[in-house]
């Protein structure tokens, strides 16, 4: 675990300017105050309250790897396999080219994006159909980018573990390549759960997306289904820590009760001064070209550092 708390403050009550890695110059805040009394609630509760919410793409993978190579996307794992259609490269590339600007414009509004983003979902499950296709193609491809993850990714979720704090993995990019490549870097363990689009096959042949469809802007309780685990989770663990990469997956605990603490934390890299001012108003943290887990795991840290005084004052007060 990290050791950036310089010093317990009087009182127990943890402040900002005493935490190292939040007073960095990369990492932003509109609000310190609250930013402060979250933590403070967060530490607090415990472990026992906590879950996570982190998007995938450019989240748990880097944003840029040190040495200038590409970091690709869940969904440019499975375009680059070898047994896909001819032209089914050059056609996803096209879409990529088309849509994504549109998707990390700082200037177009939401409601604007979401029907181009439906397009660009529904046209890539189109090519995705109609051929067979094994999964162990994505798995060779995934292994090569194993190495992707943050840097302190692994730890992250090893305190996770320990900890046994729920962690939701919910991504608008192809689960298939994400629980291969969180496999694959051994990540994935029992808490861990991702919610994503899984391929869908009919009669043995590759039939686009399981639905619903997840896409950038409705990473929301609208495709978290009722029955699934997340829904019963979020009535005892209303101490939430949901981190991103796009505006969009700031909306991701929304369902959650309003008397729920959620600390957003924001990593942003393009268009960092467009962007600024939204992702100051939407995230509590925002971490520009950040590649690492440092604050989230900071946070954890935290939290387990008072945890273990309240173990030990209660192992004290019974003897
Ligand atoms: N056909 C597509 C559709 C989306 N993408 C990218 O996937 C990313 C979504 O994944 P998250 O884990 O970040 O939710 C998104 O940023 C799109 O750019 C794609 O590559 N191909
Ligand atoms: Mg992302």
């Amino acid at each position: 675990m990290g050791c950036d708390e310089k010093r317990e403050p009087a009182g127990g009550r943890l402040r900002v300017q005493d935490i190292p890695a939040l007073i960095q110059d990369h990492c932003r805040m509109r609000n310190p105050a609250k930013v402060e009394r979250i933590i403070n609630e967060l530490v607090f509760g415990g472990p026992e309250r906590m879950q996570i919410v982190s998007d995938f793409d450019y989240t748990i993978t880097k944003q840029r790897m040190e040495d200038g190579g590409a970091v690709p996307s869940s969904f440019e794992i499975f375009n680059s396999c070898q047994s896909l259609p001819k032209n089914f490269k050059a056609e996803t590339d096209k879409l990529y080219h088309k849509y994504r600007p549109i998707e990390i414009d700082p200037h177009m509004p939401i409601a604007v994006k979401v029907k181009y983003m439906i397009e660009w979902w529904t046209k890539s499950g189109e090519l995705a159909s109609g051929f067979p296709f094994d999964q162990s193609e994505i798995d060779q491809i995934a292994s090569k980018y194993k190495h992707a993850l943050r840097d302190g990714t692994h730890e992250f979720f090893a305190d996770l573990q320990r900890l046994n704090i729920p962690t939701l993995v919910f991504s608008a990019g192809l689960g298939n390549s994400v629980v291969s490549v969180l496999r694959q870097a051994n990540v994935l363990h029992p808490n861990v759960k991702v919610v994503s689009n899984f391929l869908q096959f009919r009669d043995g042949v590759l039939d686009g997306f399981q639905q619903p469809m997840i896409h950038t802007f409705n990473k929301n309780e609208t495709v978290l289904n009722e029955s699934s685990e997340y829904y019963d989770l979020v009535h005892t663990r209303d101490h939430i820590i949901v981190m991103g990469d796009s505006i969009g997956d700031a909306d991701m605990a929304s369902g959650v009760p309003a008397s729920s603490h959620i600390m957003k934390i924001g990593f942003l890299f393009h268009h960092v001064e467009a962007n600024m001012e939204k992702y100051m108003d939407t995230f509590d943290i925002v971490l520009v070209d950040d590649q690492t887990m440092d604050v989230p795991r900071t946070l954890l840290a935290l939290i387990e550092k008072q945890h273990k005084l309240n173990m030990e004052a209660a192992k004290q007060s019974s003897l």
